[in-house]
């Protein structure tokens, strides 16, 4: 089969890897529309459009993954910080408290002909200490947060203000390795 990952993520390309198929990256390359409101509905709808732009693109037997990460607070959501200023703000509402991450999956399956899909979220909760503004400036200075979700970084120096996680930590990175790998192991199609 031909594997594909819809996604210029370093993080899911890695995290893929850790289930041993060769696999080639096609980064999706169209801004995605959000046109839902519940964060499982969009995460999953931004994951299918990556998934499918590039699908469109191919022809014969193929598995396409696309995947998108967004971190929500109490009904807020974020996306990954313009610039320092709202890397800033996301932190210090972030710090102290419980929020959730979510990542949407999607895969366009063709065999044969014929096309199926797999669609599903993860959700995990991640709760942080306290971190005042001297770090959350000194965290900001490493450039971690720019290209993440919420501005921060679980898997670098930023873990050292998580206090607990609910949940798939490498849904918190970008991909939930675990919950595709079962998924996709139910379909038979790894
Ligand atoms: C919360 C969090 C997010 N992230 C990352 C995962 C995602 O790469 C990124 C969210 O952006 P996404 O838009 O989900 O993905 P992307 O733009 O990196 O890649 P593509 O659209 O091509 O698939 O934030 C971390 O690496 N660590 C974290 O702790």
């Amino acid at each position: 089969m031909r594997y594909v990952l819809a996604s210029a993520s370093p993080r899911r390309k890695e995290l893929l890897s850790l289930l041993g198929i060769e696999f080639e990256v096609i980064p999706a390359q169209k801004e995605e529309k959000i046109e839902r409101v519940k964060l499982e509905e969009i995460v999953q709808s931004l994951a299918n459009q990556k998934a499918n732009e590039v699908a469109e693109e191919l022809s014969g037997d193929f598995c396409v993954i696309g995947a998108d990460t967004l971190v929500s607070y109490k009904g807020e959501v974020l996306g990954k910080p313009a610039d320092d200023e709202e890397a800033f703000g996301m932190i210090s509402m972030l710090s102290d408290r419980t929020h959730q991450v979510y990542t949407g999956v999607c895969v366009q399956y063709q065999k044969d002909g014929k096309r199926d899909e797999i669609s599903f979220f993860e959700k995990t909760d991640v709760t942080l200490y306290p971190i005042d503004r001297f770090e959350i400036r000194d965290y900001i200075k490493t450039k971690d947060s720019f290209d993440k979700a919420g501005g921060y970084g679980i898997q670098g120096s930023f873990g050292k203000h998580v206090k607990s996680i609910n949940g798939e930590y490498n849904n918190v990175v970008g991909f939930p390795v675990g919950r595709f790998y079962n998924e996709m192991f139910k379909k038979g199609w790894i």
